[in-house]
């Protein structure tokens, strides 16, 4: 009997239905043994009214009842069964239900940095193909574990008060199975587990090859994709077929052991009755009461082989469980009082990516006053995003602090942090719905004067013009329909909405056009602005020269931290990177 604890954890709260499903096999078991004596009793009066020389009609007059009841007992095995598959199936998308809903929360707790790190296609293929795998093997392949521990041990006893050594027989073919089974065990775990890894690999390559289809088109890679899936494809077939191999090897032994202590029964029953020891009709109720014993674990190894991938699938549904989040709330974290806006400040923060050889901060220390607008800027690669994360509290340092108007990240609940700040990322990613919904989506409650407000300071006014159905229009799917800089300025839109006291733009208008990246960089620095501490993270150079303090980061460590103009006077690093710019804009403008 293969029981996976973790599907266990989930079945309760279907237990009635479960409960009813067992219930519903095991009356159905007894409406076969019914039919089983049913049908004994028919022979017996036959045998013993021919024995005494009656004619054939009272012959069949007498065998009339036991006959109908036999029939009548199949007709309610098959409506008992028919009833034990609803409630099978009732059950099982119950526990399917709390099953996705509780992953959806274990991600949403895991945080962006998980989110950032895994396989997107992998995740779904647990929450979507794994989670419904377990439909046969809770709703049929559990329930039909408790019937196969009854059943059999009942019929046993039940053939005992007929004959012993039968019984015995019986029972030691019955015991066979799940001692098969138990051997089995390890090899069955180890090779499911390979399969599941195999399955959700297939499913994430295929996820990325439909997410990069554009690119892998585009550069005339598509060949080389397409092969790379077939590899996946036979790994994933070869680990299904070493599957079936384990589970076929549970099989052989199990029907071998089916038949054999089946038939077995039925001779030593033929002899005791040859014997005198048991009557004639008693060997088809042997035969009968045999063959019953071993059906639920006949159907415990089919209902097995539907479940399998269910079992898989629960190993993966396991491990993202067991995935403990990136970042933890505190036990005692509880909310503090921030001031709106708060300020921020990062002291001796050193942080390296789990497998990096190279911290990607190191020591980094500075200090965001509430209500100002603070640019990162530095190489690609300097730190900047992940100065971010860990100011959004995606990451934990690995030493220092990350602060609040004073207070560790790590002491606040999660929650509170969450609503305190606001990211507008490079990557936007807009939800299937209008430009509104997009919009409204962080802050529900924002009446129309304030979303329109966000809609001006966004050029997104400009945008909807151009749209069919203004800001009514859908999007698509992950804002498809729309342009990067559209997108972008969607999101930063939907962040000036939620009014947050802490805006962190990563590279938020870095797709705009020089105009509109003007004029948005104006908005956010108008009326309003310091009502939130803004944090910005920017190539372009004239998207920050308005910030009241330039931080530059260069492998991983703060180089230049003050005032714009002071930095520019200074000719250190910041003077350079202005220097920079303006030669090749300079340069961009010789060429026009
Ligand atoms: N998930 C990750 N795992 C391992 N290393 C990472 C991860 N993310 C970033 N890094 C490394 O950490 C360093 C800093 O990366 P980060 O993304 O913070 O730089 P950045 O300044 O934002 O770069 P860019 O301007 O190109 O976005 C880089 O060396 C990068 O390769």
């Amino acid at each position: 009997m293969l029981i996976n604890r973790t599907v266990l954890r989930f079945v309760t709260s279907a237990r009635g239905h479960l409960a009813l499903t067992v219930l519903l096999g095991l009356a159905a078991s007894a409406a076969a043994v019914g039919t089983a004596f049913a049908l004994a009793e028919v022979v017996a009066r036959v045998l013993s009214a021919s024995a005494a020389g009656s004619d054939a009609g009272r012959e069949l007059g007498d065998a009339l009842a036991p006959l109908a009841v036999a029939a009548a007992l199949t007709l309610t095995r098959a409506g008992l069964l028919w009833w034990r598959d609803q409630c099978a199936v009732r059950a099982a998308i119950d526990v399917k239900h709390r099953v996705r809903a509780r992953l959806v929360r274990h991600l949403f707790a895991l945080g962006p940095a998980h989110a950032r790190r895994t396989r997107s296609g992998g995740v779904q293929a647990t929450l979507v193909d794994g989670v419904e795998h377990l439909q046969a093997y809770v709703g049929f392949y559990l329930p039909q574990v408790v019937v196969s521990l009854v059943v059999p041990a009942t019929l046993v006893g039940i053939l005992a008060t007929r004959d012993v050594a039968v019984a015995v027989l019986v029972a030691v073919g019955v015991l066979s199975v799940p001692i098969a089974q138990r051997l089995w065990k390890r090899l069955l775990g180890e090779r499911a587990d390979v399969h599941w890894k195999a399955f959700e690999s297939y499913a994430a390559r295929i996820a990325d090859t439909l997410a990069g289809i554009v690119t892998l088109i585009s550069l005339g890679a598509t060949r080389r994709a397409g092969q790379r899936l077939a590899e996946q494809a036979e790994q994933l077939r070869a680990a299904t077929s070493a599957n079936l191999r384990a589970s076929l090897g549970v099989y052989i032994v199990t029907a071998t052991a089916m038949s054999a202590g089946t038939a077995g029964a039925t001779v030593l029953a033929a002899v005791h009755a040859a014997q005198g020891s048991l009557r004639p009709s008693d060997v088809l109720l042997v035969l009968f009461l045999a063959a019953e014993c071993f059906r639920p674990l006949q159907d415990l190894q089919t209902y097995w082989h539907e479940g399998f991938y269910g079992l898989s699938a629960a190993r993966g549904i396991a491990q993202l469980l067991d995935t403990p989040p990136v970042v933890a709330e505190r036990p005692d974290a509880a909310p503090a009082s921030l001031r709106t806006p708060p300020a921020l400040s990062v002291d001796d923060v050193t942080y390296r990516y789990p497998g990096a050889t190279q911290p990607a901060l190191r020591e980094v220390s500075l200090q965001i006053p509430a209500g100002s607008t603070v640019a990162v800027v530095g190489p690609s690669g300097a730190g900047k995003s992940t100065l971010v994360q860990l100011l959004l509290r995606d990451l934990d340092p690995d030493s220092g602090t990350v602060a609040i108007d004073g207070h560790d990240l790590r002491d606040l609940p999660l929650n509170q942090l969450r609503r305190t700040t606001a990211l507008v990322a490079q990557d936007v990613v807009l939800l299937d719905g209008s430009v509104w919904d997009n919009i409204r989506l962080a802050a529900p409650d924002a009446d129309d004067a304030q979303i329109m407000a966000a809609v001006r300071a966004a050029r997104v006014d400009e945008l909807a013009d151009s749209l069919p159905n203004g800001l009514d229009t859908p999007v698509g799917e992950r804002g498809g329909t729309l342009s990067g800089g559209q997108r972008q300025r969607v999101a930063l839109a939907r962040a000036l909405v939620a009014r947050a006291p802490v805006l962190v733009l990563d590279e938020a208008t870095s797709a705009l056009d020089a105009e509109n990246e003007a004029l948005v960089t104006e908005a956010l620095h108008g009326p309003g602005a310091d009502a939130r501490t803004t944090i910005v993270v920017a190539h372009r150079l004239s998207t920050v020269a308005r910030s009241d303090l330039i931080v530059v980061l260069d492998a991983g460590r703060v180089v230049e931290a003050g005032p714009p103009a002071e930095l520019a006077r200074m000719g250190g690093a910041w003077a350079r990177m202005l220097q920079i710019q303006r030669a090749s804009l300079q340069t961009a403008g010789a060429v026009r």
